[in-house]
């Protein structure tokens, strides 16, 4: 008998979505099979007010297919020159759910972002105040630290610190990487920690050994296969505040593979199937409704959907290798190994 599992459909709580003809090509990939996404608002140039996350929600809306249904949930980029009172008239509005803190230079379009943490103080407090929650690329930038310990280093040198100064502040440490996020969001009350598919997925080694796989970067970058291992253990683990963020991150072929690569994994196409296949795997088929459909909508305050999608287990499954995008094409994530579950109904 054909083995099948139904769930509550799923929302991604980490997502770029781009714009323009990248937008078009993407958003249908993640449409396909998630309800809502929170919306990374690092374009060029940055979507910082209220009346920017409102145009792009629209552009957004405009590009989704006749027929399917999506709500993104958006968000603004924190900069020293955010006026607490736009975030507070965004938030109470609805139109935004969270806002987005990356370390000036962090990653792909953060050179926006914030350096003096003393500027946000009265942002943070607004938004500890309204239950607002903070989304966080947790990797400092000080070039004397080693990119492998950049997220470690960043628990103990901002994001504890800024905590403790912010008291009722509601974080998403997002994509942890390490042992030492699970473990710091584990630990704590009103946090969350979301995990990509990618880093459940692949250690260092992949994107090391045997030639540069370019496909394979992103960050923060993949660590050891130990911490690998702690990740695969939280997601699959049935705690509340561990919760699925893809941080499916598009970049055309050419864009990655050069000389100097750019950062991120494009994994909506396949997404379920490889975190199906991988729970699997785990013995842990039964956690993965918490992790898509349930962890996420919890710390968020919003309701699970009621909706639910059915993935049935069979023959090898395949995917393109690439979609076409009006910018080039855009490699699909490679997990490494078969996938033998597929999204039947949604
Ligand atoms: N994760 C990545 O490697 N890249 C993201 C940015 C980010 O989420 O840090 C991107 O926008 O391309
Ligand atoms: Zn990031
Ligand atoms: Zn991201």
């Amino acid at each position: 008998m054909t083995q099948t599992l139904t769930l509550r459909r799923p929302d991604d709580w980490h997502l770029h979505l781009r714009d323009g003809e990248m937008l078009k090509a993407v958003l249908p990939e993640t449409a396909r099979d998630f309800a809502r996404a929170i919306i990374m608002p690092n374009l060029v140039p940055p979507v910082v007010t209220g009346a920017q996350a409102s145009a792009y929600r629209d552009r957004i809306l405009s590009a989704l297919p006749e027929g399917m249904t999506f709500t993104p949930l958006m968000t603004l980029y924190l900069t020293e020159q955010t006026d607490p009172e736009d975030v507070a008239a965004a938030a109470q509005s609805g139109l935004i759910t969270a806002v987005k803190l990356y370390p000036a230079g962090a990653t792909t379009n953060s050179a926006s972002g914030v350096q003096d943490f003393d500027k946000v103080r009265g942002v943070l407090e607004t938004m500890a105040e309204i239950g607002l929650p903070l989304c966080v690329h947790g990797e400092v930038t000080d070039p004397a630290i080693d990119i492998f310990d950049r997220e470690a280093v960043f628990i103990e040198r901002v994001l504890d610190p800024v905590r403790r100064a912010t008291p009722g502040l509601r974080v998403v440490m997002e994509h942890i990487t390490t042992a030492n996020g699970v473990d710091y969001v584990a630990s704590q009350d009103d946090m969350g920690g979301t995990i990509t598919t990618h880093h459940l997925v692949i250690n260092r080694n992949h994107l090391l050994v045997g030639g540069i796989h370019p496909h394979y970067y992103c960050l923060p970058v993949a660590k050891r296969e130990e911490h690998r291992q702690a990740l695969v253990a939280a997601a699959t683990g049935g705690d509340a505040r561990f919760f699925l963020g893809t941080d499916s991150a598009p970049h055309t072929d050419p864009n990655k593979e050069s000389g100097c690569g750019c950062a991120g994994c494009f994994t909506a196409t396949n997404t379920l199937s490889v975190l199906a296949e991988l729970f699997d795997r785990q013995g842990a088929l039964d956690r993965l409704e918490g992790f898509t459909s349930l962890h996420g909508p919890a710390f968020y305050r919003l309701p699970a959907n009621e909706e639910r999608i059915t993935l049935e287990k069979g023959g090898p499954v395949s995917y393109p290798s690439h979609i076409e995008t009006g910018e080039g094409p855009v490699t699909v994530f490679d997990p490494g190994f078969p996938l033998h579950w597929r999204v039947v109904g949604a």
